[in-house]
């Protein structure tokens, strides 16, 4: 089995490397190939997303990605900007199910910014259309404004759309997945203002008439915003949009203690998949040997299990991932008084030496 490896900017080559670390440690054959992407990529060939490397996630089993961005590359035009090399995997491998799953591990209940009681427990699943909405519409750029009281002026605009078939199969997807779990699903959109988003709430009524098990509920992203922090608990799945779920994903992250800790699992139809933990590259602390590699790992756990068939090496990284914590290891951005502060190099051993 053949894994890509794009470890990426910033913190993406601290944190993949553990990973990789752990893949190696579980006793199988894969075969792990690395190549640049992000502003690694731009740097050593020119493009955030060389062709090399678009070649080698299209022939590989799966692809682990670390993390892209750096601000040095903010000012490049957008085309060549290191974020437009996820953008551009996600479109190219058509990876339109982004499963990010927030789930509080009890050892990290006081690493949440919010009350124990109100995280304690917390399992939900955060269901991410991802390749079309806003990101992906066209036309997009900036004109002149055509008409109103700034006529004249320079306008940025870009376009909301999704497809009848975008919405059903993340639909599906969404019900699907809470079949598996407690069989209930919140599609989260904006229907009250947009039509793009009355017509997902349209289509998702009409595909969950063939899911009659699964309990449905609808609400608006800013009401879906303040109950993730008033009460998220009361969330199973929750099934949204490109953007509203980019945002919603890192506001569920801090539910988990921090966003070092939330993985994700990018799926096509067939379950090919890209897995990347779900923040970025951190260049606030990158190369200070201090990112949490967790997020990273879990999402290789993810990868076994999605993509390669290999659920029990799944099951071995996630419970070694409990052990450490019940060791009382933390990286500092989950450390409390009373815990041991590890780096991010010593975490990924400490993973390696637990699993079982
Ligand atoms: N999929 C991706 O590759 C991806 C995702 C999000 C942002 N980005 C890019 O990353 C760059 C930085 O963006 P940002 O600062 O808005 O978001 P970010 O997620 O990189 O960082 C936000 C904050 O969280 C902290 N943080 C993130 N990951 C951490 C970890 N593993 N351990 C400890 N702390 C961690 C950072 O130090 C920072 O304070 C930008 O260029 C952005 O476009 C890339
Ligand atoms: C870097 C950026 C393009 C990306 C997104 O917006 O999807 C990131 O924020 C994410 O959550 O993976
Ligand atoms: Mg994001």
């Amino acid at each position: 089995m053949k894994i890509a490896i794009l470890p990426g900017d910033g913190i993406g080559p601290e944190i993949t490397a553990q990973a990789v670390k752990v893949l190696n440690a579980l006793g199988e054959s894969f075969e792990l190939e690395s190549a640049d992407v992000g502003g690694a990529g731009y740097a050593a060939h020119g493009h955030p997303l060389p062709q090399g490397t678009l070649a080698l996630a299209k022939a590989a089993d799966a692809v682990l990605f670390g993390a892209v961005g750096d601000y040095k590359y903010d000012s490049l035009e957008r085309a060549l900007r290191p974020e437009q090399a996820i953008l551009g995997l996600r479109k190219e491998l058509g990876l339109f199910a982004n499963l990010r799953p927030a789930i509080l591990y009890p050892e990290l209940a006081g690493a949440s910014t919010l009350k124990p009681e109100v995280v304690s427990g917390l399992d939900i699943l955060i269901i991410r259309e991802l390749t079309g909405d806003i990101y992906f519409g066209k036309p997009r750029g900036v004109r002149e404004c055509p008409d109103g009281p700034f006529a004249g002026q320079r306008e940025g605009f870009d376009t909301m759309r999704y497809a009848e078939g975008e919405i059903r199969r993340i639909a599906h997807v969404a019900f699907q997945a809470a079949r598996k779990r407690d069989r209930r699903v919140t599609s989260v959109d904006k229907a009250n203002v947009l039509e793009t988003f009355q017509f997902w709430r349209d289509i998702v009524t009409d595909v969950h008439k063939e899911y009659q098990d699964v309990e449905l509920e609808h609400m608006y992203v800013d009401n879906a915003a303040m109950q993730l922090v008033r009460a998220p608990k009361k969330f199973d799945v929750i099934v949204t949009g490109n953007m509203f779920g980019d945002i919603l994903s890192d506001a569920a992250a801090m539910l988990t203690g921090s966003i070092g800790m939330l993985p994700s699992a990018s799926l096509d139809a067939n379950n090919k998949g890209l897995y990347e933990p779900s923040h970025g590259s951190a260049p606030d602390i990158a190369g200070k040997g201090i990112a949490n590699p967790l997020a990273t790992i879990l999402s290789a756990a993810m990868m076994l299990r999605f993509s390669l068939g290999k659920a029990e090496q799944a099951d071995r990284i996630e419970n070694a991932v409990k052990k450490v914590l019940a060791q009382g290891l933390r990286t500092p951005d989950i450390y409390e008084d009373g815990t041991t502060k590890v780096g991010t190099e010593q975490m990924g051993d400490a993973v390696v030496n637990a699993l079982g």
